[in-house]
């Protein structure tokens, strides 16, 4: 499967809980691809974890960082990315990420909600009302998520290894069919 994207960069986005960093790993191995997820880098880079940047900076300096990470690993190939749920909200994010092909990991509100209940890593989600909180960045980000090249739709029973292999069949979908000179 090293071949499949010919190098081509491969961009999770999606919703906090759906899933990026864990599906984004095996979709490196299948496609013999190296791995980078920005909140790591980030981490890495500040010394500090996504939580402190949050509290000591503020959400607006920690989607500078974002957007200074995206532009770096964009210049490199053959990567899976797995992204922070909030990178499709700068536009010029979007430069970057159409560099590679850019898949949506979608899932609904319930599902993560239940996945992240107990999780006190997402400073966005340490709200009175974490299910509500994710209602209205759903909303907000949807029509962004949606400009994906390829929509996975996630439901409840799938395991990890079955969402990547879901987004391995897709791939050949949407790449660009050779021009016919016949
Ligand atoms: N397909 C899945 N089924 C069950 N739990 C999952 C699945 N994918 C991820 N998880 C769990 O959900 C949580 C969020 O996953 P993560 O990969 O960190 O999502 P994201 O990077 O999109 O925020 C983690 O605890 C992870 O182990
Ligand atoms: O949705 C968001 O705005 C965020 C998602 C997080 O990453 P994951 O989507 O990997 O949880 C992380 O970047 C930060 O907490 C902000
Ligand atoms: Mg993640």
């Amino acid at each position: 499967m090293g071949n499949l994207l010919q190098g081509v960069n491969l961009y999770l986005i999606g919703m906090m809980g759906v899933g990026k960093t864990t599906v984004g790993r095996l979709l490196a191995k299948q496609l013999g691809y190296g791995y980078v997820d920005t909140d790591d880098v980030i981490a890495q880079a500040a010394g500090k974890s996504i939580n402190q940047i949050f509290a000591d900076e503020g959400e607006a300096a920690f989607r500078k960082l974002e957007t200074d990470v995206l532009s770096q690993v964009c210049a490199f190939t053959k990567l899976t990315i797995a992204t922070g749920g909030g990178i499709v909200l700068q536009r010029e994010n979007w430069g970057y990420l159409h560099h590679g092909l850019i898949v949506w990991l979608d899932a609904s509100v319930e599902l993560i909600y239940r996945r992240l209940a107990e999780d006190t890593t997402r400073p966005l989600l340490q709200d009175v009302d974490p299910k509500g909180k994710l209602r209205s960045l759903l909303e907000q980000r949807q029509s962004l998520y949606a400009q994906a090249d390829i929509r996975i739709a996630i439901a409840q029973e799938e395991t990890p290894e079955q969402i990547a292999t879901r987004v391995m069949e897709a791939i050949p979908s949407v790449l660009k069919k050779p021009v016919s000179h016949s």
